[in-house]
């Protein structure tokens, strides 16, 4: 099938070599030159495990090409696929100006039956306006279908090509039949494709977010009642995540959720529940308690060093808002970053892959270090954001003698504290006793 992907970020070019690697022929269409220039002469634009070797292999079959034109990129296309940012506007709603904008341009260049596929996370009934925004210029017959994406970056391609779901929503039978064919490689394990009304999928992909970023702050809350009652909170989430009715997965406490997608679509979400008269009480509490909960360590270390950080040295381990991805928005990182630097520390930072994204943001405010220990190099302390497999297990004994104090403020939680404690260093995590050392 011949698919065009409009937006290549992190969702539209997984998603146009994912299809591809299926067998289909697909263009991806961006309007940013320098990044369709970089794509087309073979080179990858974001990082993330395992895209860039079916990326590499469906160049080379002729099955993935890259254009800034609208109009070559969607010529004889089946589908076409909206992959476009939806900032938060001023008001935290979802900014619609990037998918009504294609819409709107997508109409006259319609030369035949098309499905339009709404990737992009969107408020209930953008599938409506795109519809009027596309049959203002449109000649012939075309559907619109909402089609969330639940993929996580860092394990981005193992999402896609095995969804737990897929949520397709759309009335029209011949829409329907179209992604069933699309989709049937994606599913044949029995995942299932879940059809269902346009709006309802809408909902579904802010429902998802919402209920997750929740997830997550109900327990950092737990967590921070763990530090005042005397509590573990590892102990805590092993013993409610084994209920099978609550679950393991996303019940880890830190320092806040980020992302380019928890922090905007809970925001949009409430401003959607807002708009129709309904007060989300919950989603209002998660955004408070995420906000203080990204700085939560900083008294800590305030306190450490006897309220005065000038000229102290701080390591900080991690900058993406996770890891197994270069992608630093709304990262927790950049909050402990600014704060950090107000009270006038020194930070010396290390991230395996987004260094060059942090440095566009901040430059030369901070020291950037090609790894853990020349960040750690004579530092008064380590400051962990993000938790990198590589730093569960460092050299502790190499860490020992490069540090100037054996300290550690841990975002993540990701060291034993009896470990610590053998260890001799003071360490501070979330939810759990401090170890003095
Ligand atoms: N990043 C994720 O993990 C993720 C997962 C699921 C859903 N989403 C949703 O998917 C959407 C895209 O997110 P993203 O992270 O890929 O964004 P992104 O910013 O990485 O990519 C968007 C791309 O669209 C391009 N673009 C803007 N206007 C254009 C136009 N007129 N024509 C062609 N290209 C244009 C931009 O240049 C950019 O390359 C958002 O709605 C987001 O909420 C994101
Ligand atoms: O137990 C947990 C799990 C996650 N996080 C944090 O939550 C944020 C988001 O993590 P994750 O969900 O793994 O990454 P995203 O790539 O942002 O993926 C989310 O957002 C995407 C965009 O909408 C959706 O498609 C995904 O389903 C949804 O998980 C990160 O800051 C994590 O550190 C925690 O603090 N504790």
């Amino acid at each position: 099938m011949k698919i065009a992907v409009v937006g290549t970020g992190y969702v539209g070019l997984v998603t146009g070599t994912c299809f591809a690697e299926t067998g289909n022929t697909v263009t991806c269409v961006d309007i940013d030159q320098a990044k369709v220039d970089k794509l087309k002469s073979g080179r990858i634009t974001i990082y993330e495990p395992g895209l860039e070797q079916l990326f590499d292999r469906n160049i080379k079959q002729g099955r993935l090409f890259f254009t800034t034109s609208l109009e070559e990129g969607i010529k004889d296309a089946k589908i076409i696929f909206l992959a476009l940012p939806t900032p938060p506007g001023a008001d935290g709603a979802a900014d619609l100006k990037y998918v009504l904008k294609v819409a709107e341009d997508l109409g006259p260049l319609l030369k035949d039956y098309a499905v339009v596929v709404d990737k992009s996370t969107v408020p209930v009934g953008t599938a409506e306006k795109v519809q009027k925004k596309i049959a203002v210029g449109a000649k012939v017959e075309f559907d619109v279908v909402s089609n969330p994406e639940f993929l996580r970056e860092g394990v981005a391609v193992d999402d896609f090509m095995k969804p737990d779901r897929v949520v397709v929503g759309t009335n029209s039978p011949k829409a329907r039949k179209v992604m069933e064919a699309l989709y049937a490689p994606f599913v044949r394990q029995g995942n299932p494709i879940i059809f269902m009304d346009e709006r309802s999928a809408e909902l579904t992909k802010y429902a998802a977010n919402s209920f997750l970023a929740t997830k997550i702050t109900f327990m950092n809350e737990i967590a921070n009642l763990c530090e005042l009652l005397g509590a573990d909170v590892d102990s805590v989430r092993k013993g409610v995540g084994t209920d099978s009715r609550i679950g393991k997965r996303f019940l880890f406490p830190g320092i806040g959720y980020g992302g380019s997608c928890f922090p905007k679509d809970v925001q949009a979400l409430a401003k959607s529940s807002e708009d129709a008269n309904y007060e989300f009480k919950i989603l209002t509490a998660v955004m408070d308690v995420n906000e203080s909960q990204k700085t939560r360590l900083i008294p800590h270390i305030k306190k450490y060093f006897n309220g005065n950080l000038k000229g102290k040295t701080i390591a900080i381990w991690g900058l993406s808002f996770k890891p197994h991805t270069d992608d630093i928005r709304e990262a927790p990182s950049l909050y402990n970053i600014d704060e950090l630097l107000k009270e006038g520390a020194i930070l010396k930072v290390h991230d395996p892959e987004s260094m060059d994204n942090v440095k566009k943001v901040i430059g030369d405010k901070v020291q950037y270090s090609h790894t853990p220990y020349e960040a750690a190099q004579d530092a008064d302390a380590i400051f962990i954001a993000t938790e990198w497999p590589e730093f569960r297990t460092p050299d502790f004994d190499k860490l020992s003698s490069i540090l100037k104090n054996k300290v550690i403020f841990d975002g993540r939680n990701l060291y034993d504290l009896n470990f610590m404690k053998e260890q001799g260093y003071v360490y501070y995590s979330i939810g759990r006793e401090v170890i003095h050392g």
